[in-house]
């Protein structure tokens, strides 16, 4: 089973993007299977070295979206591409929106070793 540590590094780390344009989120969503079953609608890949990522657990913490206390809001704007699906994307064709920005990062962390579970929001 999927610890839910590797399932955030397959959900939003992509240190190293290789297809950067307009295609990246079509084709990330589908290689690290969000697009099985249903589009996910929203989701956010931050390219920058995992080690960075995970430090943001020992960063700025803030109040999660959903009230619990623990999120991490990193000291630096960090690179990341959100993804969007289209209004007129229909299941099984998974049609996004790929757009690239630096904005500080806000994720929730758990466990011993305290690393990333959810990504809460970038601001
Ligand atoms: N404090 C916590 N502590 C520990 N765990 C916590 C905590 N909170 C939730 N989980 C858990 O995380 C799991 C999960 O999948 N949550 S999710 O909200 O649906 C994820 C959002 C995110 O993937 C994506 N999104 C969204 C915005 C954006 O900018 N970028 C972007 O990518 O959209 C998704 C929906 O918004 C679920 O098991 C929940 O129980």
């Amino acid at each position: 089973k999927e610890s839910r540590a590797m399932k955030f590094q397959r959900q939003h780390v992509d240190s190293n993007p290789t297809n950067f344009g307009p295609n990246y989120c079509n084709e990330m969503m589908r290689r690290r299977q969000m697009t099985d079953g249903q589009c996910k609608p929203v989701n956010t890949f931050v390219h920058e070295p995992l080690a960075d990522v995970q430090d943001v657990c020992l960063q700025g913490n803030v109040t999660c979206k959903n009230g619990q206390p623990n999120c991490h809001q990193s000291v630096s704007k960090m690179n990341i591409t959100d993804c969007h699906l289209r209004r007129s994307s229909r299941y099984p064709r998974c049609i996004y929106e790929t757009t690239q920005k630096d904005k500080y990062i806000i994720v929730a962390c758990e466990g011993d070793p305290y690393v990333p579970v959810h990504f809460d929001d970038s601001i």
